[in-house]
């Protein structure tokens, strides 16, 4: 019964999927931008990726590092699970970090899955870019932020 519930639930979230653009980011390279006004609260789009577990999470980085394709779309869940995106992802990967952002993400468990959602954090008009905060640990090596808000702090970690 409790399945069925977290099945509906995560149909109904995926039933009211929003309008939404890849294009060029005035943050960095490619983003995400919104085609129509989404209310706060709204579910916005799932992190799609793999599920892997930290050990993999490590090879793959490093791998990923080696290819050149800069910092991966790696999305990291607090147990230490990373949904990787890389391959097989969808176009949520493409969502830049912003220190005010309009979005927040949400891990849920569906039948025992982790499971990404995003949602809107605020009313977002047609044409705003999506922005959530990537949490990144602080680290010595810094990403300067351009995401342009007013309380930037200047790096993504
Ligand atoms: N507020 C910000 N300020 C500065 N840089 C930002 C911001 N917010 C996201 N970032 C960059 O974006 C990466 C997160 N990326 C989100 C989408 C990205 N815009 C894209 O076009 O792919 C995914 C990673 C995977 N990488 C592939 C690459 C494409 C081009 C060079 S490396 C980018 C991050 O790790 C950052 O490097």
């Amino acid at each position: 019964a409790a399945e069925g519930a977290d099945l509906l639930k995560a149909t109904q979230l995926k039933a009211r999927k929003k309008r939404l653009r890849f294009q060029r980011s005035k943050i960095h390279d490619w983003g995400l931008v919104a085609l129509e006004p989404i209310e706060a609260e709204d579910f916005v789009i799932e992190y799609v990726g793999e599920l892997i577990r930290p050990r993999i999470s490590d090879i793959r980085e490093r791998q990923y590092e080696k290819m050149g394709i800069g910092s991966s779309y790696l999305f990291r869940l607090d147990d230490g699970y990373v949904v990787d995106a890389t391959k097989r992802g969808g176009i949520a990967r493409f969502i830049n970090h912003s220190c005010e952002p309009n979005c927040y993400t949400k891990v849920i468990s569906v039948e025992g899955q982790k499971k990404i959602f995003i949602y809107a954090k605020r009313h977002i008009s047609a044409g705003e870019e999506l922005t959530y905060n990537y949490k990144f640990p602080l680290e010595e090596k810094k990403i300067p932020c351009h995401c342009g808000s007013r309380r930037c702090r200047g790096s993504l970690n």
